[in-house]
């Protein structure tokens, strides 16, 4: 049985009129990295905040570890961050983190091994000042590994770097997974939930649109391009059959024919022949991640 972490039912979020969260319903397992993915404003920050406790609910709820704690008591298992990293600028690294765990009432024996994880212990007594954006992000996400908590919880943790700075934070980000914590971050770009996540729930305005594998997101049976002399038949023939989900006219004489099972265009092109519709195009093309995310949230 796997281990759920938090559990969201029909939690919804409104500010007045306007419903930033609605209705939303999904799970986290232990061991599983999920990336809530959707445009900006779409209700991934209001989510985060409100099973972190810093936002109300309107409707719904959230269980935290199957309700086997108060959320009080739970929250101590969870490492967040959903601001930018606030540090005093004229202390180190090192004694900020020392500060973190005094308020936090933490053991500090844990400091060298979270500045390790995110690469910062030979700059470790050099002012937080002096630090690369990079480098802030990374020591934040060090104080929030300091509780060795389940879950690590992250917003947007790669925005306003440059690519280098991506990079960096997204295989330290792969390694805290590795070795054994759950993740839960939001993103808005789909190419880094893709390199990062096993998990995707994409939302939009809210609502969620799809909640699955990411690996399972892109196994659509793909589709067919075919172009024909004469389209009127070709139209109905098309219509008539089991394996084809829609279709829609890309260029005058070319059709888009979405498949609902495996089926190649060798025995496409033999069908429609021996129908006596004669193409004089066709290829098999499968829809890349980006543009189900995008068909998903158009
Ligand atoms: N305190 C608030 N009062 C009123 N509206 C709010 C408040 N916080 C968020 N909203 C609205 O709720 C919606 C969702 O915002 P939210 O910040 O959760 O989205 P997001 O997906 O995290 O986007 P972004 O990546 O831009 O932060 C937006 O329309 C936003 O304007």
């Amino acid at each position: 049985m796997p281990e759920t972490i938090l559990e969201l039912k029909n939690l919804t979020k409104r500010f007045g009129k306007s419903t930033a969260v609605s209705d939303l319903s999904f799970s986290i397992e232990k061991g599983n990295v999920y990336g809530i993915l959707g445009p900006n404003g779409s209700g991934k920050s209001t989510t985060l905040g409100m099973v972190l406790n810093v936002i109300n609910v309107t409707s719904g709820s959230f269980e935290w570890f199957s309700d086997t704690m108060d959320t009080h008591d739970a929250l101590k298992k969870v490492g967040a961050i959903i601001e930018s990293p606030n540090f005093y600028p004229n202390m180190s690294a090192k004694d900020n983190l020392k500060l973190v765990c005094k308020i936090k009432e933490i053991d500090e024996g844990n400091i060298e091994n979270v500045l390790k994880t995110v690469e910062l212990l030979d700059r470790q007594h050099d002012q937080f000042k002096t630090y690369s954006l990079g480098m802030k992000q990374r020591l934040a996400i060090a104080s929030a590994l300091l509780n060795n908590p389940e879950i690590l919880i992250l917003d947007e943790p790669t925005n306003g770097l440059d690519p280098k700075g991506i990079h960096q934070i997204r295989e330290i980000i792969k390694k805290i997974a590795h070795n054994g914590t759950t993740i839960l971050l939001a993103s808005h770009l789909l190419d880094e939930v893709e390199k990062i996540c096993t998990h995707v729930v994409v939302i939009r305005q809210g609502k969620k649109l799809y909640a699955g594998r990411v690996d399972e997101m892109n196994a659509s049976f793909g589709y067919i391009e075919a172009s024909v002399e004469k389209l009127d038949n070709f139209t109905s023939f098309l219509d008539r059959l089991d394996f084809i989900d829609k279709f829609d006219n890309i260029e005058h004489d070319q059709i888009r024919i979405f498949l609902n099972k495996d089926y190649s265009a060798g025995e496409f092109n033999k069908l429609c022949f021996e129908k006596g519709f004669v193409l004089t195009h066709l290829i098999k093309r499968k829809e890349s991640l980006e543009e189900q995310f995008l068909k998903l949230t158009n």
